[in-house]
């Protein structure tokens, strides 16, 4: 499953990791796969960048095996293929290769067996790194910020979605569109929830993630949610996600 939305700072890392961590703690073996040069997934779970030898970067430009290349997080269950900032070079150097949409995907199918769930945590782009995730997914979760300009950007994101399902993977579906950093003192943000169920309809998620310091929190202390606070507001709604993305099968 492709974390995907080309508009920065909507909570993509955020859900990358707790639905990942709340997939594992409901028993699923979980692999985050980190394709953000950003590289925020791979520190969220605690692993320090600096001590990465080889990462993303390898496996798709190099043809490393990712199975070389993947750690265990602290959390048991929960995996990760790691990114570091040396990824930021592939975006460019992978322009002239052959297959350049389907290395990731190619990787993928090496070790799709050995996992319950695979989650990719895109960068704020739709460029090649924000395709390779998409050619590799069965489905792509979106999640939208409850804020002014909430559906910007969209229609060029379910573009490429559609774009891929034509050309690259005809098995890709839209997961859901997930609600993120609502705030729920705000007229806004009801509204937002208003234009996006209007549009997506069925496709938007029941579970709506409210802002939440403690989601703010953990990341820092190199932890999801469900283990820096299993008790917080942000620990149940991830939870209550995962469900839910259980449920669809
Ligand atoms: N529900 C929430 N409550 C409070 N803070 C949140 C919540 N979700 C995300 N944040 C914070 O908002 C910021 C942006 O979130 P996040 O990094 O998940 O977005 P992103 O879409 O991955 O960003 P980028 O496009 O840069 O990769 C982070 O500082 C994160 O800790
Ligand atoms: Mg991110």
């Amino acid at each position: 499953m492709a974390i995907a939305n080309q508009k920065g700072g909507v909570g993509k890392t955020t859900t990358a990791v707790n639905l990942g961590a709340g997939l594992a703690k409901e028993g699923n073996t979980v692999l985050m796969i980190d394709i953000d040069p950003q590289g925020n997934t791979t520190s969220g779970v605690g692993i320090d960048k600096g001590e990465v030898n080889e990462c993303i970067y390898n496996v798709l430009v190099e043809d490393q095996k990712p199975q070389n290349v993947i750690i265990a997080s602290k959390m048991e269950n929960l995996f990760v293929l790691p990114s570091t900032i040396q990824l930021a070079g592939a975006e460019i150097e992978l322009v002239p290769t052959i297959s350049r949409e389907v290395r990731l995907k190619n990787a993928v199918d090496q070790i799709r067996d050995q996992y319950d769930y695979i989650i990719i945590d895109c960068p704020p782009s739709l460029g090649l790194l924000t395709l390779n995730s998409l050619t590799a997914s069965d489905s792509v979760l979106i999640p939208v910020q409850c804020e002014y300009y909430a559906m910007e950007g969209l229609s060029q994101l379910l573009n490429t979605v559609r774009l891929v399902q034509k050309h690259l993977n005809h098995n890709l579906e839209i997961e859901g569109v997930l609600l993120t950093m609502l705030d729920a003192r705000t007229n806004l943000g009801l509204q937002v929830i208003e234009e996006v169920k209007k549009y997506f309809q069925e496709k938007v998620f029941q579970t709506i993630i409210p802002r939440n310091v403690r989601l703010g929190e953990a990341p820092s202390y190199g932890e999801s949610i469900i283990s820096y606070d299993p008790k917080s507001k942000g620990a149940e709604v991830y939870v209550e996600l995962a469900k839910e993305v259980i449920s669809h099968g």
